[in-house]
C-alpha cells in the first residue's frame, strides 16, 4: 500500500517506520525543513531506543522517504495519516490549527479515493471538522478514520508493533477493510482491531489517558497520607498491585505526571466535558494533585534546608521519563525554575536531554556529562527521572564528592537504607 504520514514527530516518525517495516511504501511529510533534512542523512531528530536502525532499514530499502511537500506525498497514496501536534490552546482545550491546516493541504492534493486518517489526539467530533475541511478544497471521494494512538516513548517501537488493542473509528466499510489490512500484522488474536464509530475511537484516547492519569494521581495522594501517618507506600503499591482487578501497572508515586500528553489530555477532556455543560470533577481533582506533587521535592527541601540561597544542588535526569529526550511538561522544569528562583545553583544531567534542556535554561543552570560531576561539591541530589543508570549510584564516591550527603529521591528507586548505612540523609517519596 502507499502511505503518506503528515507530520513527522514521535507518532508520525514511529507509525511510518513500522508501516515500512512490515513491507509499504511510506513517504513522511514534515513542514520542518530542518527536521526533513536530518532524516534525508539518516539521523533522527528525536531520542527513541531502537528506532534510527529501523529508520535506516527502511530508507536503504526504498520503502520509507521524507519530505517537506505535501502534494507529492498524499496524490499518490491509498491512506493518508495525520499526526500532527495537537498542543494545549491558551484556554486549555486541544489547538487544532494543525490538524485542519493538514486536512485542507491533503484536500487539495486528493486524486483518487483515499482514507484519511487522525491519528492526532483530538477532541470528540473532530473528524467531522476534518470530512468539512478536506470537503472543502476537493471533489475527490474520500473516508476519514478516527485511529487514534496509544504508543508511550521510550517504548514507543514495541507499543506500536505489538500494540494492546487498535482501535479504529470509521463507518465506511471500505475504510474498514483497508484499516484491517493495514494493521493485521500487528495485532494476535487477543489483541484485537476494536472497530468502533469516529466519536467513540476519539474519546476512548482521551479516557484511556485520563484513567492513567487518575491511577497516578490516587497513588501520589496515598504517598502524602503515608507520610503524614508513617506507613509505606511501596509496600501498600505492591499490596493493591497484587489484586489482579487492579494490578500493578501505572501504580507509581514520583514527582507527577508530564510529557506532551496526560498534562494537556486531561484538561482537553475537562474542556470538552465543559462545553458539554459537564463538571468533570475528579478529573480537576487529578490535575490540582498533580500540580501539588510537581512542587513536593522543593517543599521537601525548603523544609530541610530553611533557605536555598547559595546552595547547590545536582539534578539527576531532565527528561519526563527515562529513554526519551522530550522534556514537554517535565517535573524537572518545574523543580529546577523552584530551585534558581530560590537563589540555588543548578547542575544538572540527563543521559540525553541536556540538549533539548538548553532550550528551556539556556546557561543558567550547569550541565554535567556524568551523574558524579554533577554532585561535585553539591549540598544535595534531586533524582527526578529515574534512568537505569542512576538506580545503584556508588554511594562512597558520591558522599566524597559532596558537600552534604543528602539525597530526595523523587522516583523512589533508591534504597533508603543503603543510603542511610552510607551516611546519606535519604528522603522519598511516601516512604520516609
Ligand atoms: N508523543 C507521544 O507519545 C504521543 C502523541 N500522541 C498524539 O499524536 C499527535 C502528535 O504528537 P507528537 O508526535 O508528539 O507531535 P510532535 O510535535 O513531535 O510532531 C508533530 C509534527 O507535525 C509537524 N506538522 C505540523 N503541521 C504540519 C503540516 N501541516 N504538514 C506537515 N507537518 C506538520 C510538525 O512540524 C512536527 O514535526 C498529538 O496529537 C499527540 O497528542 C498520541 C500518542 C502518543
Ligand atoms: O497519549 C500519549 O501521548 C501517550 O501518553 C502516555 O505515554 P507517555 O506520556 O509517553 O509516557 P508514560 O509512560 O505514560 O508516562 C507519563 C508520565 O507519567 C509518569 N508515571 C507513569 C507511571 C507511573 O506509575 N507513575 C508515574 O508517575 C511518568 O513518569 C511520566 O511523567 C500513555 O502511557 C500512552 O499510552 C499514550 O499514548
Amino acid at each position: 500500500m502507499r502511505i503518506a504520514i503528515i507530520g513527522t514527530g514521535y507518532v508520525g516518525l514511529v507509525a511510518g517506520t513500522c508501516f515500512a517495516e512490515s513491507g509499504h511504501d511510506v513517504t513522511c511529510v514534515d513542514l520542518d525543513a530542518r527536521k526533513v533534512e536530518v532524516l534525508r542523512r539518516g539521523e533522527i531528530p528525536l531520542y527513541e531506543p531502537g528506532l534510527e536502525e529501523l529508520v535506516r532499514r527502511n530508507v536503504a530499502a526504498q520503502r520509507l522517504r521524507f519530505t517537506e511537500h505535501l502534494p507529492e506525498a498524499v496524490s499518490p497514496a491509498q491512506v493518508v495519516f495525520i499526526a500532527v501536534g495537537t498542543p494545549q490552546s491558551e484556554r486549555g482545550d486541544a489547538d487544532l490549527q494543525h490538524v485542519l491546516v493538514a486536512a485542507e493541504q491533503i484536500g487539495r492534493s486528493l486524486r483518487h479515493y483515499t482514507v484519511i486518517v487522525n491519528k492526532s489526539t483530538v477532541p470528540v467530533g473532530t473528524s467531522d471538522r476534518v470530512r468539512s475541511a478536506v470537503a472543502r478544497t476537493t471533489d475527490v471521494a474520500f473516508d476519514v478514520v478516527s485511529n487514534p494512538e496509544f504508543l508511550k516513548e521510550g517504548a514507543a517501537l514495541d507499543d506500536f508493533l505489538k500494540p494492546d488493542r487498535v482501535v479504529i473509528g470509521t463507518t465506511s466499510e471500505r475504510a474498514r477493510k483497508l484499516m484491517g489490512d493495514l494493521y493485521a500484522p500487528f495485532v494476535r488474536t487477543e489483541n484485537p482491531i476494536l472497530f468502533m464509530d469516529p466519536h467513540s475511537a476519539e474519546l476512548t484516547k482521551y479516557a484511556a489517558n485520563a484513567m492513567l492519569a487518575t491511577r497516578i494521581s490516587f497513588m501520589n495522594d496515598m504517598a502524602l497520607l503515608c507520610e503524614r501517618v508513617g506507613a509505606n507506600v511501596d509496600l501498600v503499591r505492591k499490596g493493591m498491585g497484587a489484586d489482579r482487578r487492579i494490578g500493578y501497572a501505572f501504580l507509581y508515586p514520583g514527582i507527577g505526571y508530564g510529557g506532551s500528553c496526560f498534562p494537556k489530555d486531561v484538561r482537553a477532556l475537562m474542556s470538552t466535558a465543559r462545553e458539554a455543560g459537564l463538571e468533570l470533577d475528579l478529573l480537576r481533582a487529578v490535575e490540582s494533585t498533580n500540580t501539588r506533587q510537581k512542587r513536593c521535592l522543593l517543599g521537601k527541601a525548603l523544609k530541610l534546608y530553611g533557605s536555598l540561597a547559595d546552595h547547590t544542588f545536582a539534578v539527576w535526569g531532565l527528561a519526563f521519563k527515562p529513554k526519551t529526550d522530550d522534556m514537554r511538561e517535565a517535573p524537572s522544569v518545574e523543580l529546577i525554575e523552584g530551585l534558581l528562583g530560590k537563589g540555588a545553583r543548578v547542575q544538572c544531567h540527563d543521559p540525553v536531554a541536556s540538549p533539548v534542556a538548553r532550550q528551556y535554561f539556556g546557561d543558567r543552570v550547569a550541565y554535567a556529562p556524568t551523574c558524579y560531576e554533577a554532585a561535585e561539591g553539591a549540598d544535595g541530589i534531586f533524582l527526578v527521572t529515574e534512568w537505569n543508570e542512576f538506580r545503584r549510584p556508588d554511594l562512597k564516591r558520591l558522599r566524597a564528592l559532596m558537600r552534604r550527603p543528602i539525597i530526595f529521591d523523587g522516583r523512589n528507586v533508591l534504597d533508603p537504607r543503603l543510603a542511610r548505612s552510607e551516611g546519606f540523609t535519604y528522603i522519598g517519596i511516601g516512604r520516609d
